[in-house]
C-alpha cells in the first residue's frame, strides 16, 4: 500500500540515445544539456527536455527522454555546443531553433557532433577537476556505479555528506541505484547513513526553490561558471533555452522509478535501499549504523516501504536489536549526566524543584509510570524565579527538536469562554474551523511534546474543564472531530497564585535557618551553607497553599490530576552572587564579540549589583540592575569615543561613602545612605589603570554617572 504510493504504476519509458557519429574521447563522465523533439509511444512527436549524458569514450549520448529519436544534431555556439534532436515528421519551432542559427535542415550535422563532443570534452573535464564541482561529480560518479572515481574524489576533498541542490546525497543516489561497492566506500568514508532527504515531491521542491517544475534544478551546475562568458546560471540557463525541469533532474540525477507526486522528505539512504528492495545495501546500511527506526516527514519508518521476505525480516529483527541499543544508550547517558545535572546547568537555585521535576521524569523514562495518563506539573511561585525557564530545558532534554517538542500557551489569552474555540479549533460552519485550535494543532504535530500553560489561574473555567479531560484520558477531540493521543505529553502549568505566601514563608524559613547557622558559627560547629537549603513544609503545603488553590481552581478533581506541585523560592543572597556573575558574562561576552572589548570586574561588583533584586521580579530584577548600572555606562562610554578598539576594561565599586563622607554639601546621615558608585577604569597596556570620565547623557557638565 505505502510502497505502491511512492513508486511508479508504470514502467518507466526507455531512455533515449542519439549516436554520434565521431567518438569523443572524454576522460570522464560528465553532463550536458539537451533538447528536442522525439517521437512519442503513438507515433506523436513529443518535445524532449532533458540533460544529456556522456560516457568516457562512449559513441552516444544518453538521453532521459521517452519514445524514440529517429535522429539528431547538433548546431554549435561559442564554448558549449547546443544539441537538439527531431522528428522527422516535424521541423523545430522557431523557440526550439538556437538564436543566430539558420533555419532546421533536418540533416543530421556531423561536425558539428564532433565538436559538440569535443566540447563537451573540456567542459567534462572541468567538471571533474574544478574543487568546487568535486561533490557534484562524487554524486554523479555514486549514482554511475563508478567506485573509482568516487574513491578518487574522497581522496581529493569531496564531502562525502555533500547534498545535490535538491537534496540527497551520495549515499542515498548509491543505495537507490543498487550500487553497493559505491555504499561500502561511502560508509567507511563516514558518510552519514541517517540523513534524511531535503526533496519533497517534485512539484513541492519546485515550488520551494522557486523554479518551475519544469525549469532546470540543475543550474547550479557549474558548467555556466566555466565559460566565464555567463555572469549567472539563470543566464546560462536562458542562453541555452533548455530548461531541464526538477522533473528530469530527479529523474536523471537520482532515480525515475519513484512517484513524482509522493514526498520523499526526510527518507534516509536505508528507506531507499528497501525502496529498491536490495537485500545487500539494506545490510550495509544497518551495519553501517543506519537506524531503521527513523522516520520520514510522512512519518514512515523504512519497514513501512518493505515489501514480503528477506528485507522485511531484517528490518523487523534490526528494529528490536536497534531499539533495545538505544534503550542500554540512553539509560547509560542518563547515568552519566543525570537530567539533574544538565538542569542545574541552566537554573540557578530552586534545587528542590529540578529535584521533583527530575524524579518524574527519570520514573518515566525508565517506564516507572502510569502510562495512561500524562505527566502534570503545577508550578508556583514568583515572577522570574526560573518556571518557565525550567519547562524549557526539560523541553529540551526531552527532546532534539526544541521548536517543535516544546509548546507554550499563554493561557491569559483563554479567558473568555468563546476562547474555547482558539484552543481545540471552532466547530464545522463556524470561523476559524480550517484554522484549528492553537493546541491541538501544535500536540498533532508532537504528540509527546512539553506543553507550557502559563498563567492557568487565568484560564476560562471552561477551557480547564477542557484541560481536565486533557489530563484524565490522555486525549484530546479538536473541532474537527479529530483525537489526538497524548498519554506521552508533559504537561507544566504556571502560576503565580499563592506566591506571596509562598516567598514569605521561605523568606522566614530562611531567616531561621540562617539564624541557626550564625548560632552554629557561635558554638563553632560550622555548616554556615544550611542557610540556602531551605525545603516548604507539608504543614504549610496543606494548610496554606492548598485551600488558596482550592478557593481559586474551584474543584478538588483538578488538582487531583496534578502529579506535582512543584515550588520555586526566592533567591538567597549566594544564588543571586550567580545571577549577577551569569549576567555580567553575557554582557562580557557580547562586548569581546561585537567591540573587542574585554571586560572585567571586581568580586565587590556583584555584591553591590544584588542590592537591586527585587522580590516581586526575581531574576529580571537582577537583569535590569546590571543593564541600569553597568551596560549604561558602556553604551555611554562607547558613544563619547572613550573605549578604543582591543582595549580592557574593569568594573570596580567606589567607595562612595568615603568619598561622601568627606562632602560638605552633604550631611553625614545622609551621605552614609548613599549606595556605593560603579565605575569604569581602561587598564593600560603597562597594567596601569585609568578612570573612565563617562558625562552623563542629560548632565554632560556632570562629569561621570553616579549609580
Ligand atoms: N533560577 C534561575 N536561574 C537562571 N536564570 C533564571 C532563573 N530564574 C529566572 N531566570 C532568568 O530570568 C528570566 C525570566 O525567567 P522565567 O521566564 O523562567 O520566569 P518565570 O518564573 O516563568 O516568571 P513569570 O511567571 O513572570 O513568567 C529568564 O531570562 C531566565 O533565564
Amino acid at each position: 500500500m505505502m510502497l505502491s504510493a511512492v513508486l511508479r504504476r508504470t514502467t518507466p519509458a526507455p531512455r533515449l540515445f542519439l549516436r554520434l557519429t565521431k567518438s569523443p574521447s572524454l576522460q570522464s563522465r560528465g553532463s550536458a544539456y539537451g533538447r528536442g523533439v522525439v517521437t512519442g509511444d503513438r507515433g506523436e512527436p513529443q518535445r524532449l527536455r532533458a540533460a544529456a549524458w556522456v560516457r568516457p569514450g562512449a559513441s552516444s549520448i544518453f538521453f532521459p527522454g521517452r519514445g524514440a529519436a529517429t535522429w539528431g544534431r547538433c548546431g554549435e555556439r561559442t564554448e558549449i555546443p547546443y544539441l537538439t534532436a527531431a522528428s522527422s515528421e516535424r521541423g523545430p519551432s522557431p523557440e526550439e531553433t538556437l538564436p543566430g542559427q539558420d533555419s532546421w535542415n533536418g540533416v543530421p550535422n556531423k561536425t558539428g557532433l564532433g565538436m559538440w563532443a569535443l566540447a563537451m570534452a573540456l567542459v567534462v573535464q572541468c567538471y571533474s577537476k574544478n574543487p568546487s564541482n568535486k561533490d557534484a561529480a562524487l554524486m554523479e560518479a555514486a549514482r554511475a556505479n563508478n567506485v573509482q572515481e568516487v574513491r578518487r574524489l574522497l581522496s581529493e576533498g569531496a564531502d562525502v555528506n555533500a547534498r545535490h541542490k535538491l537534496g540527497w546525497t551520495a549515499l542515498m543516489v548509491a543505495s537507490i541505484s543498487h550500487n553497493e561497492s559505491v555504499v561500502q566506500v561511502l560508509l567507511a568514508a563516514g558518510a552519514d547513513p541517517n540523513l534524511g532527504d531535503e526533496f519533497s515531491s517534485v512539484y513541492k521542491t519546485a515550488n520551494e526553490q522557486g523554479v518551475h517544475s519544469l525549469e532546470d534544478g540543475r543550474q547550479d551546475c557549474a558548467s555556466w561558471r566555466m565559460t566565464n562568458q555567463w555572469t549567472s546560471a539563470l543566464e546560462f540557463r536562458r542562453w541555452l533555452g533548455v530548461p531541464v525541469g526538477v522533473l528530469v533532474t530527479r529523474e536523471d540525477d537520482f532515480n525515475n522509478r519513484l512517484n513524482h507526486r509522493a514526498s520523499f522528505k526526510g527518507c534516509t539512504a536505508l528507506h531507499y535501499a528497501v525502496l529498491a528492495d536490495d537485500y545487500s545495501i539494506v545490510k550495509e546500511l544497518l551495519d553501517g549504523g543506519a537506524n531503521p527506526l527513523q522516520r520520514n516527514e510522512m512519518g514512515h519508518t523504512p519497514l513501512d516501504y518493505a515489501r514480503e521476505g528477506e528485507v522485511m525480516k531484517l528490518l523487523k529483527t534490526s528494529e528490536t536489536k536497534y531499539m533495545e541499543k538505544q534503550r542500554k544508550r540512553e539509560a547509560e547517558e542518563r547515568r552519566r549526566f543525570p537530567l539533574e545535572q544538565r538542569l542545574k546547568e541552566h537554573i540557578i537555585g530552586q534545587e528542590s524543584a529540578i529535584a521533583t521535576v527530575g524524579a518524574a521524569i527519570r520514573r518515566k523514562e525508565n517506564g516507572w509510570y502510569d502510562e495512561e495518563h500524562p505527566l502534570v506539573f503545577l508550578f508556583l511561585g514568583s515572577s522570574g524565579i526560573g518556571k518557565t525557564e525550567l519547562a524549557k530545558q526539560t523541553a529540551k532534554y526531552m527532546h532534539k527538536d526544541a521548536k517543535k517538542g516544546f509548546i507554550r500557551l499563554d493561557m491569559s489569552e483563554f479567558q473568555e469562554r468563546h476562547e474555547v474555540a482558539k484552543f481545540i479549533g471552532s466547530p464545522p460552519g463556524y470561523i476559524g474551523h480550517e484554522e484549528g485550535g492553537q493546541l491541538t494543532k501544535k500536540l498533532k504535530q508532537c504528540p509527546n511534546a512539553v506543553v507550557l500553560f502559563d498563567e492557568v489561574d487565568k484560564a476560562h473555567p471552561d477551557v480547564l474543564t477542557i484541560m481536565l479531560q486533557l489530563f484524565d484520558e490522555g486525549r484530546l477531540t479538536d473541532g474537527k472531530g479529530k483525537t489526538i493521543d497524548c498519554k506521552d505529553a508533559i504537561f507544566i502549568m504556571t502560576s503565580n497564585v499563592a506566591s506571596d505566601e509562598i516567598a514569605q514563608h521561605a523568606l522566614q524559613l530562611r531567616q531561621e535557618a540562617l539564624e541557626m547557622s550564625r548560632n552554629r558559627i557561635a558554638e563553632n560547629l560550622g555548616d554556615v551553607q544550611m542557610s540556602d537549603k531551605i525545603t516548604i513544609s507539608k504543614n504549610f503545603k496543606e494548610n496554606v497553599i492548598r485551600p488558596i488553590l482550592k478557593a481559586h481552581f474551584r474543584r478538588d478533581e483538578f488538582l487531583g490530576r496534578i502529579n506535582e506541585i512543584v515550588y520555586f523560592l526566592p533567591f538567597c543572597h549566594s544564588e543571586l552572587i550567580q545571577l549577577v556573575n551569569k549576567e555580567l558574562n553575557f554582557w562580557a561576552k557580547r562586548a569581546k564579540q561585537r567591540h573587542n572589548i574585554t571586560l572585567l570586574w571586581d568580586r565587590e561588583v556583584a555584591d553591590v549589583l544584588v542590592d537591586g533584586y527585587n522580590v516581586h521580579y526575581g531574576a529580571r530584577s537582577i537583569k535590569h540592575e546590571v543593564e541600569r548600572r553597568v551596560v549604561n555606562q558602556l553604551a555611554a562610554a562607547y558613544e563619547q569615543d572613550l573605549l578604543p578598539g582591543g582595549c580592557t576594561l574593569r568594573i570596580t565599586v567606589e567607595d562612595s561613602d568615603k568619598h561622601l563622607l568627606k562632602s560638605p554639601e552633604l550631611p553625614s546621615p545622609q551621605a552614609e545612605k548613599r549606595p556605593p558608585t560603579l565605575r569604569l577604569e581602561i587598564i593600560d597596556k603597562d597594567s596601569k589603570t585609568r578612570k573612565l570620565d563617562i558625562q552623563a547623557p542629560l548632565h554632560p557638565e556632570k562629569v561621570c554617572y553616579t549609580i
